[in-house]
């Protein structure tokens, strides 16, 4: 078996590091010998089996690297990740650059403090991301890839303007055998697109060039924190406070779009991000797919977003049908599933994430809808008809728009105070 680096805890202010590998998916922290295979940490107290740093694998996030709080005396000894302790036995997911907090006592500037580096990131490099000649005065592309799509690999970059240097991401798209020719002239609208808007919650772009031989796109964009998807998958669940305001944001984007004749097409979670980790601002990306409803002669005759938050009308319609059913509406339906997904831990078809294709479209088909993980939530009944009747409503053409669904959270603030 292969002994490649998954991830590794370094040192901050010690040279105490550990890395957990393909062969070694397991590791206990602790202070003496009876922490068996584990890793002994001579420089503060800790308890004998502190805390275990695991892998786990799964096939929509590949590796992922877990820490569980293992320490039985939370009066004495105590484990964070950044600034949130663990709960006893509580097991938390580690991103790259977390911080991970171990020893005794409540000051945090007392305890052995690691930085955690997820290995398999660094791998993705490019071949080439050069920057054109005539943009080398601007932008700077660096090696280091931080997020990938169906279409594109993200790459770290440096945006130069005056003096000053700020970080930015340089996203690029390659016709290949999965971008085809007919796509990646799709995805060329993308910058031009995102050029157009100016609102708080949509990416803005820095810049972009769009080569030929190789045919390639490059588009600079503000550098995000991370996406609603892995908040999410952290969190497992979202407090009714917090999805509000979520809510008001993406929404707020989406009456944007809507007004000036866009449709998004493709609303999930991993197409909105936090823009710092203080996870206050969000901001939409990815317009890959983003479509100008009103424009007659951009008409076309296929499926296209995400599956789970396709609406009914998109699943039912013949390629002839489509072209005027992707309509605002649609990017409201994807917002309810969303909403379904973050209130109540899971989708409003299946209990688990875990589903077929075929089966789940099925179900969107004949509204198998149940909203009795909302009630189980007790998720307050005004919200449960705004998520229920009127986001997932089947009839396109009766569903809420953006400003009024803006509208009834107004009128439910009470409830988020
Ligand atoms: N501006 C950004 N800053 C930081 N990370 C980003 C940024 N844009 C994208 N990413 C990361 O890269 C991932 C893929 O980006 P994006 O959705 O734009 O690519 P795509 O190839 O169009 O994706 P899709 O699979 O939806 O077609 C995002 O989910 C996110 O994690």
């Amino acid at each position: 078996m292969s002994s490649q680096t998954i991830s590794s805890l370094l040192g901050r202010g010690h040279q105490n590091n550990f890395k957990l590998t393909e062969k070694q998916k397991s590791i206990m922290i602790g202070s003496d010998d009876s922490c068996r295979k584990g890793f002994i940490c001579s420089e503060t107290y800790l308890a004998p089996f502190h805390c275990r740093i695991f892998l786990q694998k799964d096939n929509v996030h590949g590796w992922k690297t877990l820490i569980q709080e293992k320490a039985m005396n939370p009066q004495k000894y105590v484990t964070f990740v950044n600034k949130n302790r663990l709960k006893m036995r509580e097991t938390q997911w580690l991103w790259n650059g977390d911080e991970v907090k171990i020893g005794r006592g409540d000051n945090l500037e007392n305890l052995i403090c690691f930085v955690f580096q997820d290995e398999t990131e660094k791998r993705k490099l490019a071949k080439t991301i050069e920057v054109p000649e005539y943009l080398k005065h601007r932008f700077n592309n660096c090696q280091e890839s931080i997020g990938s799509g169906a279409h594109s690999i993200i790459y770290l970059a440096y945006e130069t303007k005056l003096r000053e240097t700020r970080e930015c991401v340089c996203k690029i798209v390659s016709l290949t055998k999965k971008v085809s020719e007919s796509c990646f002239e799709k995805l060329c609208q993308e910058p031009k697109l995102l050029e157009s808007f100016n609102h708080s919650n949509i990416i803005k772009v820095l810049g972009y060039h769009i080569g030929n031989n190789p045919d390639r796109l490059l588009i600079w964009q503000e550098k995000m924190q991370c996406d609603l998807e892995k908040y999410f998958q952290k969190r497992k669940i979202i407090c009714p406070n917090e999805w509000y305001n979520i809510s008001f944001q993406v929404l707020d984007a989406l009456k944007y779009l809507h007004d000036k004749g866009i449709v998004h097409r493709d609303i999930k979670p991993e197409n909105i991000m936090w823009t710092d980790n203080t996870c206050k601002v969000l901001k939409l990306i990815d317009f890959g797919v983003a479509k100008n409803y009103k424009n007659e002669t951009e008409r076309d005759n296929e499926q296209v977003g995400t599956h789970l938050y396709i609406p009914p009308e998109i699943h039912r319609a013949s390629n002839a049908e489509i072209n005027d059913l992707y309509k605002p509406p649609v990017d409201i339906w994807a917002f309810g599933i969303l909403s379904f997904r973050f209130l109540t831990g899971q989708t409003p078809f299946f209990e688990n994430e875990k589903y077929d294709k075929t089966a789940l479209r099925d179900k969107i088909i004949k509204k198998e809808i149940s909203k009795i993980p909302l009630m189980e939530r007790r998720i307050n009944e005004r919200i449960i008809e705004l998520i229920i009747e009127q986001l997932l409503d089947y009839d396109p053409k009766s569903r809420v728009t953006a400003n009024e669904v803006m509208g009834i959270l107004t009128n439910l603030q009470k409830l988020f105070e």
